[in-house]
């Protein structure tokens, strides 16, 4: 028996397409899309698993759905709507130019269109896809870039720790110290699901099991990416101090931010610049003075909670950023974007409250 759920009405919605089939961001972007009125899934592709259903690999979908996994071809893709690259590296940058000129929307959310081609290949040791595709891309984070992601017919949908530190570095624009290179502190802390479904010796449960540990330090992919969009946004040329930390929980991401600000600059004009750049954003909380952001307060949702403290000794802001790695950090904001370029409520299908306790 198939227990459906889904509002959506199937012969008038858009048809979408998630390759990476089996991975944690396309199991995110099945949840969300379950609950949009113009969505529905009909295609998982897997470059492994096919022939099965994906209620066989996951418990949790048991009954739910009986989508099938099928091996991802031009064929099979071109009749669809949408299509999302929930997959490694390397993977969309291959497929897309065969795709692109088929009127469909593609978002990827992998990192393979989010840097220069020089930055790409030094960063991610691959091949950097064709410039063509890299200008064409447009990097979605809708509270920075709406407009162009109206526009847009390929997304490259932001990295975790890029959407919460950009997100929490942009009103700033105006108050960051000015200097020849600008200096910003990112500790960042995640949870073991952002690195994907893959067992692997760092999230193993023995390793990270009452521990916490520092990861990538010094080659993290998501330094160039943060200093690339940081500077974009603010106007200013913006280095980034970036160490990631591993927490032993399943999701949730907090960046702590370390900003110099200029000479005088008061906490209520700091208070000021972030709710004018997000009073009126959907997914972005200010918290009210003295309050901090906790990943539990965002978990499974697509908000990014955003807290601050003035050192007015040392000039130095503190902003804390707090997101869910596999929802605004991933599958909630491609479906944002979505959203934001087919003109409808970008909160489609993402106002489900956090899960708390
Ligand atoms: N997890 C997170 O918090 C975040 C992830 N991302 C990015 O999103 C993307 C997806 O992440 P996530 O879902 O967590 O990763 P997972 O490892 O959970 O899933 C990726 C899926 O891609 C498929 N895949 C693997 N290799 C290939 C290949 N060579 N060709 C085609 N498909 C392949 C696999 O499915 P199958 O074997 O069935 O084909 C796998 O299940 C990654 O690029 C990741 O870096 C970005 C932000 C946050
Ligand atoms: C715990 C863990 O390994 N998290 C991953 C999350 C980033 C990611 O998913 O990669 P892209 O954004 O580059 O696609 C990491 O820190 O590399």
């Amino acid at each position: 028996m198939m227990r459906n759920y889904s509002i959506a009405e199937v012969s008038e919605v858009k048809t979408v397409g998630i390759v990476g089939g089996t991975g944690y961001g396309a199991l995110e972007l099945l949840r969300f899309i379950q609950l949009h009125p113009e969505l529905t899934v009909t295609k998982l592709f897997s470059h492994r698993q096919t022939g099965m259903e994906i209620q066989d690999e996951y418990g949790h979908l048991k009954e739910l759905t009986d989508l099938s996994l099928q091996s991802l071809s031009v064929e099979e893709a071109e009749s669809l709507d949408i299509l999302f690259f929930a997959t490694p590296k390397a993977v969309a940058k291959e497929w897309i130019p065969s795709l692109a000129n088929k009127s469909m929307q593609i978002i990827d959310l992998s990192g393979d269109l989010r840097l220069s081609a020089a930055d790409y290949e030094a960063w991610y040791n691959e091949e950097a896809a064709e410039e063509p595709l890299l200008e064409k891309a447009v990097y979605g984070l809708p509270e920075w870039n709406k407009q162009r992601i109206s526009n847009a017919e390929i997304i490259s949908n932001p990295g975790c720790f890029p959407t919460s530190t950009l997100l929490a570095i942009k009103p700033l624009k105006k108050l960051i110290l000015k200097q020849n290179q600008n200096m910003v502190i990112v500790d960042g802390k995640t949870g073991v699901s952002g690195a994907g479904r893959t067992q692997n010796p760092l999230t193993h449960f023995s390793n990270t099991n009452e521990n916490v540990q520092t990861y990538k330090t010094g080659s993290h992919q998501h330094q160039p990416e943060m200093e690339r969009y940081a500077s974009e946004m603010t106007g200013l040329n913006i280095h980034v101090q970036l160490t990631t930390h591993l927490i032993p929980m399943t999701r949730g991401l907090l960046c702590t931010i370390y900003i110099p600000l200029k000479e005088g600059v008061t906490i209520a004009e700091v208070r000021a610049a972030y709710m004018h750049d997000y009073q009126n954003e959907a997914f972005v909380r200010v918290l009210p003075e003295g309050v901090m952001p906790a990943t539990k307060h965002v978990y499974g949702s697509n908000y990014c909670d955003i807290g601050f403290y003035l050192n007015e000794k040392t000039g130095w802001l503190t902003v804390c950023s707090a997101i869910d790695n596999l929802v605004k950090g991933a599958s909630g904001q491609a479906l944002q974007n979505l959203n934001i370029m087919n003109g409808w409520d970008e909160t489609l299908g993402l106002t489900g409250y956090p899960l708390f306790p």
